[in-house]
């Protein structure tokens, strides 16, 4: 039997309820803020030899140096060219797909002038050295690295470090592959906070980094809110989650082999169904049954439809984009009739998937936006990993003598007012000399 919930908006207490399954779970992370508070002091503090310990403690891989935890260029080279001739084809074109999309994204710079030829404008730099973070303690993750090193590449990052844990000095051939094809510059087979403490302050053998990107566990995520500030971050990520808003006319098995597809991720990842037709839903129920027995991580999926699943019933499909909205799912796959009209009334989702034809897993592996998104409801302020997150912008402000008598009487009358004499003088100077 699938232990997965079920909910209907008619329900008196269906917010409370829908809160408790989707809202930032702070009490999960008690115990891993103190472990990763001593593990980000320990590296900050003894560098390398910390490295040292940890790689060894929680990954088992025990090395002399660190510098033995690096892979280099040729290494992963050499795994490209082992890959079978499927394997690669799938993961060039993935690639390609992914660099195609994020080219659109560049930003360029610009400039007006005014009227009294003073000019104004923005100007776009890429950052010098980032880090990336692939995870891999459950599972290896090629795909993200293409998702997180190849909008980088293409926003011009001048040095991309990554980072990957190898449990048991177990490192998958397709990421060192991955790292080829994407662009990467270093590699370092290490995880965890330890890493993420590693980039943000750099070792004796690892170079500190700019900004760190990238998902990963409790760990991870705690590691990266309290580097930031002194990195910059791409967002803290939660687990996986999916939303499919159905009409009821799909195949069953369909969704639910698509809410399976998160599910598997992670114990606590978020797989939900809305849909107005109660009997859909005990549609996609039964061919969970059935299809559950044979999926390799039926233990997985098991647990994380049971903690965090739900099947919720709505009005109408009106109300399945409300629900949508309240919730700001990372994924939303639009199982419906018409997609365009259901989607111009989604606000909050780090990525639709639109129509019956596109399960989630199509963007997950090549379909070209970056598959790092926001989780835990972060989509009603946060966005995809992109171009611009490996960018940042510089204001440029050019007076002349005409201009200076435009905006120095305003500056000056606005410094009076915070009682800054010096802002003031400095702007008067500027047009009573
Ligand atoms: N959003 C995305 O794009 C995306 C992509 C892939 C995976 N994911 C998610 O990333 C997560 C990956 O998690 P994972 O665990 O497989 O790999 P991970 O690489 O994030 O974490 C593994 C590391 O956690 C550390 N760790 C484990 N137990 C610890 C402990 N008790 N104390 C201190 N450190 C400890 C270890 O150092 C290990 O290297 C999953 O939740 C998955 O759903 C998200
Ligand atoms: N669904 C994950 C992001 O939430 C990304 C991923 C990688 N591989 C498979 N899926
Ligand atoms: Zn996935």
């Amino acid at each position: 039997m699938v232990e997965i919930q079920r909910l209907s908006t008619t329900q008196p207490d269906f917010e409370q309820q829908l809160r408790s399954l989707t809202d930032w779970d702070d009490g999960a992370t008690h115990g891993v803020e103190s472990a990763v508070a001593e593990i980000l002091a320990a590296v900050r503090g003894q560098g390398d030899a910390a490295l040292r310990y940890y790689s060894e403690h929680l990954d088992g891989l025990a090395v002399e140096s660190v510098s033995e935890l690096e892979v280099d260029a040729a290494q992963c080279q050499a795994a490209l060219e082992g890959l079978e001739r499927a394997d690669r084809d799938a993961l060039e074109t993935a690639a390609a797909r992914i660099r195609h999309y994020h080219l659109h994204q560049r930003q360029a710079d610009w400039e007006k002038t005014e009227a009294d030829g003073s000019r104004l404008g923005q100007q776009v730099r890429p950052l010098e050295r980032v880090g990336i973070y692939v995870p891999g303690g459950k599972a290896a993750y090629p795909s993200s690295v293409l998702m997180n090193a190849i909008p980088a590449h293409v926003a011009g990052v001048e040095e991309i470090i990554m980072v990957a844990p190898a449990p048991g000095g177990h490192i998958a051939p397709m990421v060192l592959a991955a790292a080829a094809v994407a662009g990467v510059d270093r590699l370092f087979l290490l995880g965890g906070a330890q890493a993420v403490a590693a980039l943000a302050y750099g070792t004796e053998t690892l170079p500190a980094v700019d900004k760190i990107v990238g998902p990963g566990n409790a760990y991870v995520a705690e590691a990266k809110r309290r580097v930031f500030g002194h990195v910059g971050i791409d967002m803290v990520a939660g687990p996986s989650e999916i939303l499919i808003v159905c009409d009821g006319q799909t195949d069953p098995e369909w969704t639910a082999m698509d809410l399976f597809s998160q599910a598997e991720h992670d114990e606590d990842a978020r797989a939900l169904l809305i849909c107005p037709e109660a009997r859909y839903l005990d549609d996609v129920q039964a061919a969970m049954e059935r299809l559950l027995p044979d999926m390799e991580r039926s233990e997985i999926i098991r647990a994380s439809l049971a903690r965090r699943g739900a099947m919720i019933c709505v009005r109408d499909l009106a109300e399945a984009a409300d629900v949508a909205n309240s919730i700001a799912p990372e994924h939303l796959e639009l199982s419906v009739v018409e997609p365009e009209r259901l989607a111009a009334s989604i606000h909050h989702a780090g990525a639709i998937f639109l129509g019956r034809y596109t399960p989630e897993a199509f963007g997950d592996y090549c379909a070209g936006p970056s598959h790092v998104l926001p989780t835990s409801r972060t989509a009603r302020f946060a966005s995809p990993l992109g171009v611009y997150d490996f960018c940042k912008t510089t204001s440029l402000v050019q007076c002349t003598a005409d201009g200076a008598a435009v905006l120095g009487p305003i500056a000056a009358r606005l410094a009076r007012c915070e009682g800054l004499t010096a802002h003031a003088r400095s702007a008067e100077m500027r047009y009573r000399d």
